[in-house]
């Protein structure tokens, strides 16, 4: 006797969204907020937030270009998987290379897994004013070399999803701006 296969609820339509900019842009805020907001909504939702992912995943990774290249193919690896099962992906690390960033896009490409990238377009100067983490601080003082945006490359995105100039609009503004983005694509 041959069963009949059971009904399963159809899966949700899930997507990686990057969020590159440099230290102090805003990308953890955005993705704090926007993450609520859609967890809120009931969508299934992951953060992957890139200090806790250099403390694990990419444990003993540095800031040279080949570390922060296989830092990102490993967080693009992981958001791929997530987003093509279903899973809104929002992934706030800083991106500097734009060959790394084509990378995680042609993987996502390969799959059919819809990709947004969002450049967290903050000036260097309102990110060396804000200073979260006293970075800026520390290389102005030579206490550290090879800071992104400073004395170490980031190349700009040359055509993103979305840019935010986030200078002029507050967090919320910013990360409802991304979600009017998802919203346009069909993907919320
Ligand atoms: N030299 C140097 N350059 C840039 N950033 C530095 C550096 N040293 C430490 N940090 C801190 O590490 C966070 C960046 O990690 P990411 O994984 O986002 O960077 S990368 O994509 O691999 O380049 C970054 O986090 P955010 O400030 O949230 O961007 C920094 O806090
Ligand atoms: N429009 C905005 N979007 C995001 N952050 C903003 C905005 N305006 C001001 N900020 C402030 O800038 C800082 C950004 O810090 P953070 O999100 O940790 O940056 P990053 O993750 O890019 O290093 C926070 O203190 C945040 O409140």
């Amino acid at each position: 006797m041959t069963s009949t296969p059971r009904a399963v609820a159809p899966r949700a339509q899930g997507a990686t969204v990057w969020l590159t900019g440099l230290p102090s842009a805003g990308k953890t805020t955005i993705a704090r907020l926007l993450g609520e907001r859609l967890k809120a909504q009931g969508h299934r939702v992951e953060v992957l937030d890139g200090d806790e992912i250099r403390r694990f995943l990419s444990a003993g990774l540095g800031f040279s270009r080949a570390d922060r290249n296989t830092n990102v193919q490993r967080i693009g690896l992981v958001s791929e998987v997530l987003a093509r099962n279903g899973v809104l992906s929002v992934v706030p690390v800083i991106a500097p290379y734009a060959d790394s960033r084509e990378a995680v896009r042609r993987r996502h490409e390969k799959s059919g897994t819809p990709y947004l990238e969002v450049h967290v377009a903050t000036p260097v100067e309102v990110c060396s004013e804000r200073d979260v983490k006293g970075l800026y601080a520390r290389q102005a003082a030579g206490e550290l070399a090879g800071l992104t945006g400073v004395d170490d490359p980031y190349e700009v995105p040359e055509n993103p999803s979305l840019v935010l100039p986030t200078q002029q609009q507050s967090p919320q503004e910013s990360a409802d701006a991304v979600y009017a983005l998802l919203a346009e694509r069909g993907l919320v």
